[in-house]
């Protein structure tokens, strides 16, 4: 007899009557059809492996038994890339990202430095030769490699860097330094204990003169002893420069010098998508948690709501929502970019390389800053069952706000992106993201609320922001103030302008991606209503930069108002089935609150029950530490 597959009635009700097709938007999310059955090929077949399952759950373990126990399926998990039916690439984009990745390894994956910036560093950088004699090693895992560019003394200034590779044109070799205590590297992921391979930024000091950061070859470890190579602490020798700009002793400057930096852009493009990923998780548990979890009064003398019935709930949870799509389209944009910039550069063109710049860093800190803010909602929005760490809400969290630090810190990277729009509209030359920087913005200043006119006015509030800042650095300049005092007197209106930029690429991915997408009508109404209901919040969230900008009114303002709790409304009905559509495994989720099938209340008390606490009645710490507290009559 087949055993009654249990599922909560109330998320049973919200699956009834779903007026779009699910899998199609799986299949959008995916990248197609057969992109869906390969990853669902690739989820059965590393999911089902009993050896790659936590025999406790990971919190109750030692740090150094976390470590031991991640790494021990990390070297599984690297056993089984062979065999995969997705093949190499897709497995390994799957395992080391926040996705299928995570579900296995939940505390982070030791090995995941070496295919996110090692190798991605020897394929940007080494020359040919190099990467003939590396690459082979590391696709077989004979060496395992990081990326230490970080030190205790700097992360963000690269120019700041203090390690030190001198060309010894006698011996025709790089001595390697580390001349204080801030310049130890520091942070580099599996530099601690796993990699015995590193690739190392450090100042190129050659004849005498700096050449600046450039990346080198460093062996950290003996291979078979795994020990600390003789003078690793604070001399490293026998470095390799990765890059082909010694030429018999003399130094070849590159086309740009930023091109050492490649590396950081390729992975500021992929955290833009990781930390999408994360936020569809926590979206999924925080919206199927509020469809089962049923609190207080709505109607006086009914039973207790959905906690998804309250508009509150809903104003919490869809922005999110419509957020993970909003996101997604913008990543694949930007990383269809990164692709044509990457192979223009290869050929030696690199006109793109400013707007891949600018677009990384822009993209890389809005979604990292956005996602994080938005996790902290939705777990917010599951009361005191959101804050336990069987939730997964503190490590997806962990994860997400990581990345507004790393690869490149998030206010260094605005930033960026505002010198690159003021270089832009300054120069009236440019690229291919910041078009509505060159000339003068068209058409008339009034404003009207449809889709277009909404696009419009972020198209203005972009431009004109980037006018206030400029007009600041004008005014400090006529006032006498040196350059890098004007900007740094303007720092606020840039950062405003480089937001502005960013959320406008989002807007825009978002609403052109409806219009070029062939899409079923049930699907493009049901994307149509979040599209028009994120515009619309990140509006209202940034109406004073719309107010600076254009002819919005107070009325204006009230319609979008109306509108939104509207749109609130017209969702509210397709929540679960919309996050369905993500098409996330329970083990992806790793969460009781947010399971398919809505057994909140067991799987809580199962996990509760995990705990080495909840193995006998009294702790023998009782016997240590309380009672004679309690006998001693304070
Ligand atoms: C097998 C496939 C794997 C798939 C993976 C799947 C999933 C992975 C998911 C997530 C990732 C997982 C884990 C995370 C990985 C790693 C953990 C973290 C690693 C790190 O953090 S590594 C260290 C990162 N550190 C930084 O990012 C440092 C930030 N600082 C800088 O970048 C620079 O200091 C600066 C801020 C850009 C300033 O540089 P500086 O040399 O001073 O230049 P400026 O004077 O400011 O500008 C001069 C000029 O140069 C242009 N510029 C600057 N940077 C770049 C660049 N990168 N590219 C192009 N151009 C650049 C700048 O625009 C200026 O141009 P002008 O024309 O205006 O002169
Ligand atoms: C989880 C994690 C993993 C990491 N992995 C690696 C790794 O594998 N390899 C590696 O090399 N590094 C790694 N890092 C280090 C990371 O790249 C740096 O922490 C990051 O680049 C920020 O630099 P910082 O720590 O020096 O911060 P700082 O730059 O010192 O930031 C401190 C404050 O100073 C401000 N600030 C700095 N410069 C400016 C400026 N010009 N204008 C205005 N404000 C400024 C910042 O905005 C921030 O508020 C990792 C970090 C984390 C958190």
């Amino acid at each position: 007899m087949s055993k009654e597959i249990y599922e909560n009635p109330d998320l049973k009700k919200e699956r009834q009557n779903c007026p779009f097709n699910k899998e199609e938007i799986t299949h959008l999310l995916d990248g197609g059809k057969e992109k869906t059955i390969e990853r669902k090929q690739l989820e059965n077949y590393i999911l089902s492996d009993e050896q790659l399952k936590d025999a406790v759950p990971m919190e109750y373990l030692s740090h150094a038994d976390k470590y031991a126990e991640e790494l021990r399926k990390a070297c599984l998990l690297m056993h089984k890339l062979a065999d995969s039916p997705a093949g190499q690439v897709p497995t390994l984009r799957a395992l080391m990202g926040a996705g299928l990745g995570s579900a296995v390894l939940k505390e982070g994956n030791p090995l995941a430095l070496h295919y996110v910036m090692f190798i991605p560093a020897l394929m940007g950088q080494g020359t040919i030769d190099q990467q003939a004699k590396w690459l082979e090693k590391a696709y077989n895992l004979n060496m395992i490699g990081t990326y230490a560019q970080t030190e205790l003394g700097h992360g963000t200034f690269l120019r700041g860097l203090e390690t030190r590779a001198t060309y010894d044109p006698k011996t025709q070799e790089f001595i390697l330094e580390s001349p204080s205590l801030t310049a130890y590297k520091w942070w580099p992921g599996s530099l601690g204990k796993t990699a015995n391979y590193a690739v190392v930024m450090a100042q190129l000091y050659t004849k005498g003169k700096c050449e600046g950061t450039h990346p080198f070859m460093v062996q950290l470890r003996d291979e078979e002893t795994h020990e600390p190579l003789p003078g690793i602490v604070n001399m490293w020798l026998n470095p390799v420069c990765i890059s082909s700009y010694i030429h018999y002793g003399t130094y070849v400057k590159p086309t740009n010098s930023k091109l050492s930096y490649a590396t950081m852009v390729f992975v500021r493009v992929v955290v833009c998508q990781d930390v999408t990923t994360n936020l569809r998780k926590a979206v999924t548990i925080a919206t199927r948690y509020s469809c089962v979890r049923r609190q207080s009064e709505l109607k006086p003398g009914d039973r207790e709501p959905q906690v998804m019935d309250y508009q509150a709930q809903q104003n919490k949870l869809l922005p999110p929502l419509a957020a993970t799509f909003a996101f997604q389209l913008a990543a694949d944009h930007l990383w269809n970019l990164y692709h044509t910039a990457n192979n223009n550069i290869e050929q030696g063109d690199l006109e793109l390389l400013p707007d891949l710049h600018g677009l990384s860093c822009a993209l890389k800190a809005l979604c990292s800053s956005e996602a994080a803010n938005f996790v902290e909602v939705c777990r917010q929005s599951c009361g005191g069952h959101g804050y336990m760490s069987c939730s997964n809400f503190p490590r997806i969290y962990g994860q997400v706000t990581a990345a507004e630090t790393y690869e490149g810190e998030n206010t260094v990277l605005w930033l960026q992106v505002a010198r690159y729009l003021v270089k832009t509209r300054k120069e009236q030359s440019g690229g291919l993201s910041v078009k509505y920087l060159i000339g003068e913005e068209k058409g008339p200043k009034t404003v009207d609320t449809t889709l277009e006119g909404i696009v419009k006015l972020y198209r203005r509030a972009a431009v004109g922001l980037v006018d206030v800042a400029i007009a600041e650095l004008d005014k400090s300049g006529r006032k006498g103030e040196a350059p890098h005092d004007a900007w740094n007197h303007a720092a606020v209106y840039l950062i405003k302008a480089a937001q502005a930029h960013a959320r406008l690429f989002v807007v825009e991915s978002f609403v052109d991606s409806l219009k070029e997408g062939k899409l079923s009508a049930p699907v493009r109404t049901v994307l149509s209503q979040l599209c028009e209901l994120f515009i619309i919040y990140w509006l209202l969230e940034r109406s004073g930069d719309f107010f600076l900008c254009s002819n919005l009114t107070k009325q204006d303002l009230l319609l979008l108002n109306s509108k939104y709790v509207e749109l609130l409304a017209a969702i509210r009905p397709q929540a679960v089935n919309l996050v369905d559509s993500f098409d996330l495994r329970d083990e992806v989720l790793n969460s009781p609150l947010g399971c398919w099938d809505g057994n909140v209340y067991q799987r809580l008390f199962d996990e509760a029950a995990k705990s080495p606490l909840n193995q006998s009645n009294v702790h023998e710490s009782f016997h240590k530490y309380l009672k004679p507290l309690l006998k001693s009559n304070l």
